[in-house]
């Protein structure tokens, strides 16, 4: 299937295109993967200020100049969709959710609003058309100001107002037009007369990339034909097409289960989730498929990946309950949700660093243990975070390791990080990872975790310090402080180098390397305000009784930090 949407893709922006997706009225646009695909490294996340202690953080900070600079002139434009469409009351379909989806991926979105609705998960109350003149002056507003990549429309609710637009777009063209023609609400309301189907037919489609009608506005721009079968959505595809785009390229998109070009037939399968929230999926299929456009997707990309993006959103949202109706809408902003409502998972704080266990399983296989057994003593002796640290493993034993390790740390309240390994951390929903100087950077693996998840950053130095900040990284570990024979040729940068450290660190520091219950106390004592507590693997897992060794340290740090406190 792949395979065939790569063929296309030399035809971006020039093909126009026509969907019919049949099913997102009766919740049948079902979700093949379970893991949303909007491309996380164009997301610009900015972390709530309970995880950053207030300060700003170093996303945020740079949205702020991107601001800035563009208002200047320079700086780097974001993808941009203007919506064109019916605001929703209840907030799941119309313009409120185009600007959610928008959101979503990455691209800005401003809109012009043609009617005001009343409606909810019950059904549409009242439909309020703006007047023509006002959709003009929006119109003129947007498009004479701002950068539009691409004009998704929604909502049109007379033949006047597709003529403003039509003009509009002759006055400002853009890159590529998205045209969902909205006519009849999911619940079964009228949204346009009958009067607009002309307005579609004559001057709309023509200027359009992709239309998007699902089957009843399918049927009704054919003037009541009947679509049952794949074959009669082809071919339904292929009249709609006949009514305008004229372009050399021109393809034809239908249903969730495939669309074609004159040429070639792309399946495009799904399965069905059974839920009942699908109010809104027409909007944000649309929506989805114009910001991949504006990022720059070719057409074929743009359509799998908004059919994607939907179909995640359908299966996370399945149980939501917003509403009393017979259809709820989609959480759009689900991929920034998930890990947040993750069972068991919390935010990190800066006292999780008290006493951070470190695995080998080296060490405890010496010892005759499993790496779930040494979990769990490190955790009754008092560990307040665990890294599941492990070099040779292979990738799925390592994942199941991890999964049961995550029980244990879930049910105990205390995050479990994974050492360099983000594949591993995603896969199994792990609080975050801790990564090295050569490993992934820290603000890539931030892009692909999100803003959710904890990132530690090994550094040696005040300026690989101030770079893990800058990278978006929760704390930094900074060693070896002492020698040791754990980790092979690390250099040493003794309480001196660990105090430079700590003194140019925005973010919580651990200690690590060569710690133990003999030596911890002097660490606490630089008495940095940023030093949190220390990073153990061999004096906690190269011992006989883990437990023990757990409380032990504790208790030396709780001494240490205390007479810390009083000398400060
Ligand atoms: C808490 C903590 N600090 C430092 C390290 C070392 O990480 P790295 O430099 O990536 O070395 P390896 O652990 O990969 O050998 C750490 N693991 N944890
Ligand atoms: C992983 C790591 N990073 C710097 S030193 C070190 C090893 C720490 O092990 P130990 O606590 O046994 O000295």
């Amino acid at each position: 299937m792949l395979e065939l949407l790569d063929s296309c893709d030399s035809r971006r922006f020039r093909a126009s295109e026509i969907q019919i997706n049949p099913s997102f009225d009766t919740s049948s646009f079902m979700a093949v993967a379970a893991v949303a695909t909007a491309s996380p490294s164009s997301l610009i996340y900015t972390r709530p200020s309970s995880r950053s202690g207030g300060r700003i953080p170093g996303s945020a900070r740079r949205t702020t100049a991107v601001v800035m600079a563009a208002g200047n002139g320079g700086g780097r434009r974001m993808p941009h969709v203007l919506t064109v469409a019916g605001s929703d009351s209840g907030a799941g379909a119309g313009i409120q959710a185009d600007i959610k989806a928008c959101g979503a991926l990455g691209a800005y979105c401003s809109s012009v609003i043609t009617a005001v609705t009343a409606q909810n998960t019950v059904g549409v109350q009242g439909v309020h058309p703006v007047p023509e003149a006002s959709v003009a002056e929006q119109l003129r507003s947007v498009l004479s100001d701002m950068a539009v990549d691409v004009v998704k429309t929604g909502m049109l609710p007379s033949v006047g107002i597709i003529k403003v637009l039509c003009r509009s777009l002759q006055e400002f063209p853009v890159k590529a037009l998205v045209v969902d023609p909205v006519m009849v609400s999911t619940s079964g309301d009228m949204l346009a007369g009958p009067s607009t189907l002309s307005g579609y037919r004559d001057e709309l489609f023509a200027m359009a990339d992709i239309v998007t009608p699902n089957l009843k506005e399918a049927s009704a721009l054919l003037g009541g034909m009947s679509l049952r079968t794949v074959s009669d959505m082809c071919s339904a595809a292929k009249s709609i097409h006949n009514f305008g785009p004229r372009h050399d390229h021109a393809k034809m998109y239908f249903s969730s289960v495939s669309c074609c070009d004159r040429e070639n037939y792309h399946a495009l399968r799904g399965s069905r989730v059974n839920t009942r929230n699908t109010h809104g999926t027409g909007c944000t299929l649309a929506s989805c498929i114009a910001a991949e456009l504006a990022k720059g997707s070719p057409m074929l990309q743009a359509v799998q990946r908004a059919k994607t993006f939907v179909e995640s959103a359908l299966d996370y949202s399945k149980d939501i309950v917003i509403g009393n109706g017979p259809q709820g809408p989609l959480d759009h902003l689900f991929d920034l949700n998930t890990h947040a409502h993750t069972a068991g998972a919390r935010s990190f704080e800066a006292n999780d660093l008290f006493l951070y266990a470190v695995t080998d399983s080296g060490m405890n296989r010496k010892w005759g243990r499993s790496i779930v057994d040494a979990v769990k003593a490190s955790i009754e002796g008092g560990a307040t975070i665990v890294q599941l640290r492990d070099k040779e493993a292979e990738t799925r034993d390592f994942i199941e390791a991890a999964n049961a390790c995550l029980e244990i740390c879930r049910s105990n309240g205390v995050p479990l990080l994974i050492n360099d390994r983000v594949d591993v951390a995603l896969a199994c929903d792990a609080d975050g990872v801790h990564v090295g100087q050569s490993d992934m950077p820290a603000r890539v693996a931030r892009s692909i975790l999100g803003p959710q998840k904890i990132i530690g950053v090994s550094c040696k130095t005040a300026a690989q310090a101030e770079q893990a900040w800058a990278d978006g990284a929760d704390y930094i570990g900074c060693g070896g402080v002492f020698p040791t024979t754990t980790k092979a040729n690390n250099l040493t940068v003794g309480l001196d180098g660990l105090k430079a450290a700590c003194l140019a660190s925005k973010v919580p520091v651990v200690a690590i390397g060569g710690i133990s219950a003999a030596n911890a106390g002097s660490v606490m004592q630089i008495s940095v305000p940023s030093l949190k507590g220390v990073a153990v693997v061999s004096a906690l897992f190269d011992r006989e009784c883990i437990v023990t060794e757990a409380r032990r340290l504790k208790s030396i740090l709780m001494d240490s930090s205390s007479h810390a406190k009083l000398s400060v």
